[in-house]
């Protein structure tokens, strides 16, 4: 059987490297372009990739989707800065392209999306809910994009059972003081030296509390997720969000 044709995007960074070997390591897979910012992107082409695995920078990952979906070719997308109206951007440029599948995945590890999961179950059944998510300092964005879209799924999951606002008495505070504002939900962000990625979701109701936790301790966490969004994202035309959809979590 012929192995799949894969590219990395962002291939110097902190989880681009990674994603090179793990992609070299795989039996069934084939490194064909490895390529960092000032790169050409018609390696991609001329290399004949069938995916490409983005992971560089919210300022970048426009444009190389762009390349990507004109040139008919699959991508696994681990870069953060999603907003509704780029989604409506890419989702409108897929719609030329109706054979490619692209996958954004907030997050490849299995325990954050887990996280995700257990967060939404849980959120109807507290008063209060808020995230914390805890990351190294070189990160480029805050609130990350897995405290962003946990707190927009907790938000639905919230909405869809009718709970309440979670209670804040607060009057007075210091700007940022309670966190951002994600979909209702208080998002807090720290970044510390030591820190990889990880993120707590509090929950609180009358006499108890709930604290999900995740640590992703390494970035190899990352590597079965991106493959597997590889595999099955070439026979999967359109946009997927989310991991947890080539997953059977039910
Ligand atoms: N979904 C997930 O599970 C995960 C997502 N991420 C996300 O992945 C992204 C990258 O994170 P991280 O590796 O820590 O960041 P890094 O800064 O370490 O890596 C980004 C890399 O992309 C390169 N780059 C910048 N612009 C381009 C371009 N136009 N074409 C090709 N390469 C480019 C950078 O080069 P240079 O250094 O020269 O600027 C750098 O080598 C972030 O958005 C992060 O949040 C990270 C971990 C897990
Ligand atoms: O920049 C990182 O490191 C990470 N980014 C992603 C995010 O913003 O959620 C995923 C993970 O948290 C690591």
């Amino acid at each position: 059987m012929s192995k799949l044709r894969v590219a990395v995007l962002g291939a110097r960074g902190r989880i681009g490297s990674e994603a090179v070997k793990a992609v070299e390591a795989a039996d069934d897979m084939e490194l064909v372009a490895a390529l960092g910012r000032g790169d050409e992107l018609e390696a991609l082409t001329v290399s004949g990739a069938q995916v490409v695995v983005e992971l560089t920078t919210p300022a970048s990952v426009m444009d190389n989707l762009d390349f990507c979906v004109r040139h008919g070719i699959h991508a696994v997308v681990g870069t953060t800065g999603w907003t509704d109206e780029r989604l409506t951007l890419l989702t409108d440029r897929l719609a030329r392209s109706p054979e490619t599948g692209v996958l954004i995945a907030p997050n490849f590890s299995i325990g954050a999306v887990l996280t995700m999961k257990f967060a939404q179950i849980a959120a109807p059944y507290f008063e209060s809910v808020e995230v914390v998510e805890l990351h190294h300092p070189n990160k480029v964005d805050a609130p990350s994009g897995t405290a962003t879209r946990t707190a927009q799924l907790i938000a639905e999951a919230r909405r869809r059972a009718g709970t309440a606002p979670a209670p804040d008495a607060t009057a007075t505070a210091l700007d940022g003081a309670r966190g951002a504002n994600v979909d209702g939900v208080p998002v807090h962000a720290v970044r510390l030296r030591g820190l990889l990625a990880h993120q707590e979701v509090l929950l609180g109701g009358e006499g108890e509390t709930l604290t999900i936790r995740h640590d992703s301790l390494h970035h190899s966490s990352f590597m079965p997720g991106i493959l597997l969004g590889a595999r099955r994202v070439v026979t999967t035309p359109g946009l997927t969000f989310g991991l947890e959809n080539f997953l059977d979590l039910n």
